[in-house]
């Protein structure tokens, strides 16, 4: 359960897709992320959880290239990702949904999957061309019945899942979900973890930023609990939900008690 930032665990080589070597991030006197390691394992689902603040979506935005490291190597497949624009770390393979819906207001939801998707095919032609793999990305997501309507007539659990058709438009290799299934019912919530799941079963890498425990526990296959911008504890996530730090710093007793 302690945080593994070798390449090896128990002498065996752990495939990783990628890593994250020493990195911090400081905000003037605010240190959001503080020589933090860790690697995302190919084909994974992994749940990134911690109270607010302990720096999981600025975990998300070093890695996608939205900030870049105070300090630190982040490496996707052996390549240096810091230092590239957002859109670079995208055409790479590198997906990421954001907390608040980022579709693009006057257009319709085909539209904006259209656009991610044709985004995507303009660096990689030899793929599937942008309206298969819109087609493709609204199926997914069972966008399709509303694939005419204006995005921004969409309910919030279409909305969350509008935001995960754009990103599996970019046919990406790793996917990183930020607060998801915030804002939704148990219904609604099973549904977009379902739509994840089988999403990861196509082969895409999955980490989910997470405050619903029920939907981490329920997903994940390890998970990664942060706090103050460092790693707490990481492993088997019923393991780790176990944990009595885990529970003090963020679980809380009234979780443990009800398990
Ligand atoms: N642009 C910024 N400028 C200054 N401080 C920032 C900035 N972005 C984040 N921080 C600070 O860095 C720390 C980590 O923030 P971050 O949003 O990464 O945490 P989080 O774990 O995602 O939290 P939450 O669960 O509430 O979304 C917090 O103290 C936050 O206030």
């Amino acid at each position: 359960m302690r945080c593994v930032a070798a390449r090896t665990r128990r002498g065996t080589h752990v495939a990783s897709l990628l890593e994250v070597r020493n990195i911090s991030k400081r905000f003037g006197g605010v240190v959001a992320v503080e020589d933090l390691n860790f690697v995302i394992r190919k084909g994974e689902i992994l749940g990134l959880i911690g109270p607010n603040g302990a720096g999981k979506t600025t975990v998300f935005n070093m890695i996608s290239g939205i900030q870049r490291p105070t300090t630190g190597t982040i490496t996707l497949e052996g390549q240096n990702l810091v230092g590239l624009r957002p859109d670079q770390i995208a055409r790479k393979g590198v997906a990421r949904t954001f907390q608040s819906s980022s579709f693009l207001p006057g257009m319709s939801v085909y539209e904006n999957v259209y656009l991610a998707a044709a985004f995507r095919s303009l660096a990689a032609i030899q793929r599937r061309a942008a309206p298969d793999v819109t087609e493709a990305a609204l199926r997914a997501t069972g966008l399709v019945d509303v694939a005419e309507r204006p995005a921004e007539l969409l309910n919030v659990s279409q909305h969350k899942r509008l935001e995960i058709a754009r990103a599996v438009a970019t046919e990406p290799v790793l996917l990183m979900t930020d607060e998801i299934v915030a804002g939704l019912n148990n219904a609604e919530t099973d549904e977009v973890l379902d739509i994840l799941v089988r999403l990861n079963g196509t082969g895409i890498t999955l980490v989910f930023v997470e405050h619903d425990v029920r939907a981490v526990l329920s997903v994940s296959q390890r998970l990664i609990v942060l706090a103050q911008g460092r790693c707490m504890a990481e492993g088997d996530p019923h393991e780790v939900a176990r944990s009595p730090e885990v529970i003090k710093v963020y679980l809380g007793r009234r979780y443990a008690q009800n398990q």
